[in-house]
């Protein structure tokens, strides 16, 4: 319990088990995300813009359940797939969370980070976090659109939430380009917001995620306004399409290794 805000913090409960370098522990920003707490007349789609930069570290770990386990353990992968003088992607990269976890755990030589978003907002506040880390691992941030990036020289990829808000037909040649631009034996990890085919399974997990937003103290209010923004912007797909997909892509060995309600996140290999 956060003594503060009375609010249950499910979010950052693994910060005990202190093998992983979670980022509760990187100084971000403890801003509090109340965009969606008063009736809005009209509501406009979801926008990674300013507002939600100066907030993003919040909403996200009160929205996504498993959200900062997953930014442990893309450390830890990324040190087992990070080849000598290669090159590390962080695609959609936010303020850098993602980014932040490699640098801790990498120690391949010759290794570069290219953390890449097409908000401006967002890279402008990447930088708050980034440069306050002493690492040998430089890291390269880019503003641009991931469905037309060169990737070249790629040991391991994280599209940490992101792939969910390119449009369907745009996910499959992302992946291929993503998949050509790899080393053999390079790893990427995917995670998304899922859908279900099964309408009851669908109802039961998006339920319960609400269940935990609302324990993270956001209101009804929020999540419904918040569900609406989201609406035509984030779209998500069976767990299925996503490990099909990576399959076409090219990548050999596909695999979920993490759900939690209705989020998941998948390593696929070269
Ligand atoms: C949910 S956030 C990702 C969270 C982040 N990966 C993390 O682990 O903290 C999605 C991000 O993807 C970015 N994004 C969405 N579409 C993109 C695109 N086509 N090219 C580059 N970035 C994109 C958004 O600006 C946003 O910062
Ligand atoms: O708030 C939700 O319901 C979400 O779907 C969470 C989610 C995401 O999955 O990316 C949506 C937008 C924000 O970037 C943070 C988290």
């Amino acid at each position: 319990m956060d003594r503060k805000t009375n609010r249950l913090v499910i979010a950052s409960d693994l910060r005990t088990i202190a093998a992983i370098p979670l980022t509760d522990q990187t100084p971000m920003s403890q801003d509090t995300d109340n965009i969606y707490a008063k009736p809005h007349s009209s509501l406009q789609d979801f926008r990674f813009d300013d507002q939600v930069a100066n907030v993003f570290p919040d909403m996200i770990k009160r929205s996504v359940p498993g959200y900062s386990h997953i930014i442990g353990v893309v450390g830890i992968l990324a040190e087992q797939y990070a080849q000598p003088n290669s090159q590390l992607y962080d695609l959609g990269c936010s303020l850098g969370a993602a980014t932040v976890s490699m640098r801790h755990r990498v120690h391949a030589p010759g290794v570069r980070i290219i953390a890449v978003d097409n908000s401006q907002a967002m890279l402008d506040r990447s930088a708050d976090y980034l440069d306050a880390e002493d690492s040998p691992i430089p890291v390269e941030t880019l503003c641009a659109d991931i469905t037309e990036l060169t990737i070249e020289r790629c040991s391991f990829a994280v599209l940490n939430f992101t792939l969910q808000f390119i449009t369907p037909e745009q996910r499959l040649p992302t992946l291929k380009r993503l998949y050509d631009g790899m080393l053999p034996g390079g790893a990427l990890v995917l995670s998304e917001k899922l859908s279900f085919e099964d309408r009851q399974q669908e109802t039961l997990l998006m339920d319960h995620h609400h269940d935990f937003k609302r324990a993270n103290g956001y209101s009804d209010l929020e999540i419904s306004q918040k569900r609406q923004a989201l609406e035509r912007v984030l779209l998500p797909e069976t767990a299925t399409a996503h490990i099909e997909r990576l399959q076409q892509a090219g990548f050999s060995q596909v695999s979920q290794w993490f759900q939690s309600f209705n989020f998941a996140s998948f390593i696929a290999i070269k």
